[in-house]
């Protein structure tokens, strides 16, 4: 059986890539860019005024002159004009161009209007360009603004909306069915027998595929029928980029997945993790048609688990235990906690008690688990480790 870091490892490698789309900005979507963005002008374009005031040149300031003619107002969006004489002011708001011949702004707290004269009142140091956001300041003409490969946030589309982009190319999500397996699951809104269980795990995965930026995803149910699950693969490996499948991947009499899938010309890269739970975890791909088959353990903490560990990407943080864990098995082990957020910065993880992986309600108050390496079986607290979220950050 292979270790996590091999198994995640073995993942990354052969995950497809999927190609590119546009995406208008219109959807706003938060994928990844595939190309950068470029400044299509200087920013600033223009020196632009950054308090509502007035503008006068500097040069007459300095030699001592503190009233000024107001001889014109300018709005923001009115083209640049002209200051005047020396002894002049234009009233300028916010956002509109510096006049021609003007160099510094004195906001209106600092002056008084009398009869169309603007008197500076107080007196305080003052150079030449204060209150003037610099033309190209910020970048300058063909720029790279966001290199490629970044995650689109509120931030970056402002950007790309300021440099005139209509579209970015983006990579493209794959399309991506999860199907639960089994002969005693019923709908959720169904009322079950004794022997029965709602399904759970399929919302599960796929409220936390949508948490990660999955919009979309199918949903599908297969009882435990051998000719049927074939048949429902040959239809879906065509339709889909991604099956992940929960349930039937162990050692029973009706976990007929893995056997089908190789039957169906399925290349298996991982079939057993050393790790807890999710052990039974089986991923391949069907490279006639470039289709990613994941097998998640049924158990619902082993499902999770496994999708959030391998597949869903979050930023590494780690947490520091809050009580001592002992696990004697050779296993990593993925333990449930509750973080705590202080004024120190420490991430403090209070370790869940959970009896097997099929107790999900225990997960109610979690907000993701830490990963436990199997080198040791002592975890005291006070000691860090890696933290994944249910919801990325
Ligand atoms: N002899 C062995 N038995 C088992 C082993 C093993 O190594 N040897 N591994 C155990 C581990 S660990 C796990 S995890 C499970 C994985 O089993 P399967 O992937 O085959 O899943 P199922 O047998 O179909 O179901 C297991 C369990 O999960 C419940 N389940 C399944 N799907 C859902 C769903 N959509 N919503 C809610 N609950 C679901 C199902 O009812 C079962 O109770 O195998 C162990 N056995
Ligand atoms: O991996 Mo199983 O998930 O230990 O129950
Ligand atoms: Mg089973």
């Amino acid at each position: 059986m292979i270790s996590v870091e091999d198994a995640a490892k073995l993942i990354d490698t052969h995950w497809p890539n999927w190609g590119e789309v546009p995406v208008t900005i219109e959807q706003l979507s938060s994928l990844t860019t595939t190309e950068p963005i470029f400044a299509d002008r200087p920013y600033p374009p223009v020196h632009r005024v950054m308090m509502d005031g007035i503008a006068i040149a500097w040069s007459t300031y300095e030699r001592g002159q503190r009233e000024f003619a107001i001889v014109g107002v300018v709005a923001a969006g009115e083209p640049r004009i002209e200051l005047g004489g020396p002894n002049s002011c234009l009233e300028v708001m916010t956002g509109c161009p510096l006049p021609k011949g003007a160099d510094l702004v004195i906001p209106y707290e600092e002056i008084q209007i009398d009869s169309g004269i603007a008197r500076i009142v107080g007196e305080q140091q003052r150079n030449a360009f204060d209150n003037i956001h610099l033309q190209g300041s910020d970048c300058p003409l063909r720029a790279e603004v966001l290199p490629s490969h970044r995650v689109l946030n509120g931030p970056r589309w402002g950007i790309a909306a300021s440099m005139g982009y209509a579209s970015l190319n983006c990579a493209r999500n794959p399309r991506i069915k999860l199907i639960s397996t089994g002969k005693e699951l019923i709908d959720p809104h169904q009322r079950p027998q004794p022997h029965q269980l709602r399904k759970s795990n399929i919302y599960a995965l796929k409220a936390s595929l949508r948490c990660h930026g999955y919009d979309g995803v199918d949903l599908d149910h297969l009882m435990d029928d051998r000719p049927r699950m074939i048949d429902h693969y040959q239809e879906n490996r065509q339709k889909y980029d991604v099956l992940i499948y929960s349930g039937g991947v162990s050692k029973g009499k009706f976990d007929y997945l893995p056997d089908l899938w190789q039957g169906a010309g399925v290349t298996r890269y991982i079939q057993g993790v050393s790790q807890r739970p999710g052990k039974p975890l089986w991923f391949g791909i069907d490279h006639q048609y470039n289709t990613v088959v994941l097998g998640l353990p049924g158990n619902p903490v082993s499902s999770l688990v496994c999708l959030h560990r391998y597949v869903l990407k979050t930023p590494v943080i780690y947490a520091q235990l809050q009580e001592e864990v002992i696990f004697r098995k050779d296993l990593t082990y993925f333990v449930p906690v509750k973080l705590t957020y202080g004024e120190d910065a420490v991430i403090r993880a209070q370790p869940l008690t959970i009896k097997n992986s099929g107790e999900f309600i225990a997960l109610a108050e979690s907000d993701g688990f830490l990963e436990l390496p199997k080198e040791s079986c002592h975890f005291p607290a006070g000691t860090c480790y890696r933290f994944f979220p249910w919801r990325s950050p």
